[in-house]
């Protein structure tokens, strides 16, 4: 596994002092977000909180309203109603120092086909600002980080969906964040490279303590890999709490019995709002063939 500086190891965290967060804070707080396309309505009241440091999986749906709550965290969408901040800042007051704590990894493709990794994970480093005379080492360390150090003068056309999502991965990380929000990180992956895509995303946060915010589909990831789960329907967060913590609720509720699992968890929760045959969730696995849009 490879090796990322943590904040005395060069590579250290964004937000440094003078970008005014506030290092008590928790790294997202969004109370009564809402957020509508026309008439309709994505998020719909959200209330949520991330800790510093945790890992933070927020699960849902088709259609729950994950994205959009990520846009507005993101500043890529305003706050029309209510309130999201990050380490403490108002992202709509804020928006540029909220953008300097953050790393984003959507889940349109944001690495060109056309550069090497290398290449692709520079053009970041140049936007988000990392200094001149940081920027190689910077790159290199972002680059090893996700296990690309091999392939980094590589076209990345010819990289694998999995070697794909670390692409973005290490674009994300090389502005140090503190705080790594990750959307669908392992969608239409196969299980081996989604075990590897978590494997690199613990590791990073292992050595440099960054909170990090992901949707997923998988609740088996979201088992294995997050602190604390918030599950999401119709652009509310209907549960939340450990893993274990949820599972053991839905367990005494029904008064024993077979240990349920997050997803028993999210069909009690959701109630008939999902549908039962599985399609609009179990079956939810939207191949991101990441590696044939890339080439
Ligand atoms: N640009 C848009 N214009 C209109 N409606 C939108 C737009 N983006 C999202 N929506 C709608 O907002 C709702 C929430 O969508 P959102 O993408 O946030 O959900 P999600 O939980 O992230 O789902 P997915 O996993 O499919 O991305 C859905 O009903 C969706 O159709």
């Amino acid at each position: 596994m490879s090796r990322y500086g943590g904040r005395d190891g060069g590579a250290g965290h964004g937000g440094a002092p003078e970008s005014g967060a506030d290092a008590e804070a928790a790294a997202v707080s969004c109370t009564g977000l809402r957020y509508s396309f026309g008439e309709s309505t994505a998020v719909d009241g959200l209330d949520l909180t991330v800790r510093s440091g945790e890992v933070f999986g927020l699960l849902g749906p088709n259609g729950a309203g994950k994205t959009t709550a990520i846009r507005c965290i993101t500043t890529l969408l305003p706050v029309p109603k209510g309130m999201a901040r990050v380490f403490g800042l108002d992202v709509a007051a804020d928006r540029m120092r909220v953008r300097r704590l953050l790393g984003y990894v959507p889940q349109q493709l944001s690495a060109d086909s056309g550069l090497t990794g290398r290449e692709n994970v520079s053009l970041f480093a140049r936007v988000f600002d990392v200094p001149r005379r940081e920027r190689r080492a910077r790159v290199d360390q972002a680059l090893e980080a996700v296990g690309l150090a091999d392939a980094a003068d590589r076209l990345a056309k010819t990289y694998s969906g999995g070697m794909v999502r670390r692409l973005e991965l290490a674009q994300a990380l090389v502005s140090a964040p503190r705080l790594l929000i990750l959307d669908e990180p392992t969608i239409g992956l196969d299980p081996i490279a989604r075990t590897v895509v978590w494997e690199h995303i613990m590791a990073v946060r292992a050595a440099t303590g960054m909170t990090v915010l992901v949707t997923t589909h998988y609740m088996d990831e979201a088992d294995q890999y997050c602190d604390r789960v918030a599950l999401m329907h119709k652009g509310r967060v209907r549960a939340s709490g450990t893993p274990r913590e949820l599972t053991d609720d839905l367990r005494a509720r029904r008064g024993g019995g077979p240990a349920p699992t997050l997803e028993d968890v999210f069909r009690d929760v959701a109630g008939s709002g999902l549908n039962e045959e599985g399609g609009e969730f179990r079956d939810v696995r939207r191949t991101r063939t990441t590696a044939s849009r890339v080439g």
